[in-house]
């Protein structure tokens, strides 16, 4: 694209906090560790994924998602804070232009340079994730911090695959890729909490599994990240897809729960 040029500038969503008429159960927020309440009854995160669920790959102009078949039970969310049995549709990240930031939610006000969402949907109540997003208790989502350090082999494939969906809507095959190598060593520690999308529709029907510990990348993995494009092909002016995280969310008196003590 070398007769475009790209910038880096905030792109229209993410500039300020979108009000949403009622909406007290927002996401992301700052986990305050001294306040969340320890509860004995959170069991650790019960995953089990099939990598041939996986599909493809795409740019859809807020991020870029490995999406999952979820027409069966294949690949499952269970335990943690969960009743019911989930599907795991997608995952996605967030991350900024720099290093210094780019997670959505902060622990104790600490920022990461980005953060992975694995998107589930309660399948025991559902039929589609559609259904599911505007739904009482209709998804799940894991968090992952991401620390720059020391090169992610897993994360080395999806890299590999980004230059080819460097513009808004497009899609590669994707396949066999194994979402488990994402999460950290530790899925008995993690923060919950009752929130929303972090983007539209906003909807608040997501139960938040904030995991503790955070899993290492490299500088020049996360780099791949920031050469994705908020824009399409066709459009004049291309703009960097960075800083596509939102604003933190006021707490409205919700308590955020930790497994761990
Ligand atoms: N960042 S996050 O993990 O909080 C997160 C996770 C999933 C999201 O999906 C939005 C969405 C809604 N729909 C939809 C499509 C058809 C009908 C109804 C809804 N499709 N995608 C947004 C944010
Ligand atoms: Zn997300």
């Amino acid at each position: 694209c070398s007769s475009k040029y790209v910038l880096s500038q905030i792109h229209p969503m993410w500039q300020q906090p979108i009000a949403v008429p009622g909406g007290h159960c927002q996401s992301p927020i700052d986990i305050v560790v001294r306040k969340s309440v320890f509860d004995s009854a959170l069991k650790p995160l019960a995953t089990d994924y099939d990598p041939e669920t996986c599909q493809q790959i795409w740019n859809n102009g807020y991020s870029f998602l490995v999406e999952y078949d979820d027409s069966a039970d294949k690949s499952t969310l269970k335990g943690g804070p969960l009743q019911d049995q989930f599907r795991l549709c997608q995952f996605h990240f967030h991350w900024g232009e720099s290093n210094a930031w780019g997670s959505e939610h902060t622990v104790d006000r600490r920022l990461f340079p980005a953060e992975l969402h694995l998107v589930h949907w309660n399948s025991d109540k559902y039929s589609l994730f559609e259904e599911a997003v505007s739904g009482d208790n209709g998804l799940a989502v894991i968090g992952v911090f991401l620390k720059v350090g020391k090169r992610h082999e897993g994360l080395q494939k999806l890299v590999d695959a980004l230059p080819a969906i460097r513009h808004k809507g497009s899609v590669v095959e994707f396949t066999r890729f194994d979402p488990a190598c994402l999460l950290p060593s530790n899925t008995e520690d993690y923060w919950t909490y009752h929130g929303s999308l972090t983007t539209p529709p906003l909807t608040e029907s997501v139960t938040w599994i904030v995991m503790k510990q955070h899993i290492e990348v490299s500088h020049d993995q996360l780099a791949v990240f920031r050469s994705l494009l908020f824009t399409s092909a066709e459009e004049e002016v291309q703009k960097s897809m960075v800083n596509n995280f939102r604003v933190q969310q006021p707490l409205c008196g919700r308590t955020v729960r930790s497994s761990f003590t």
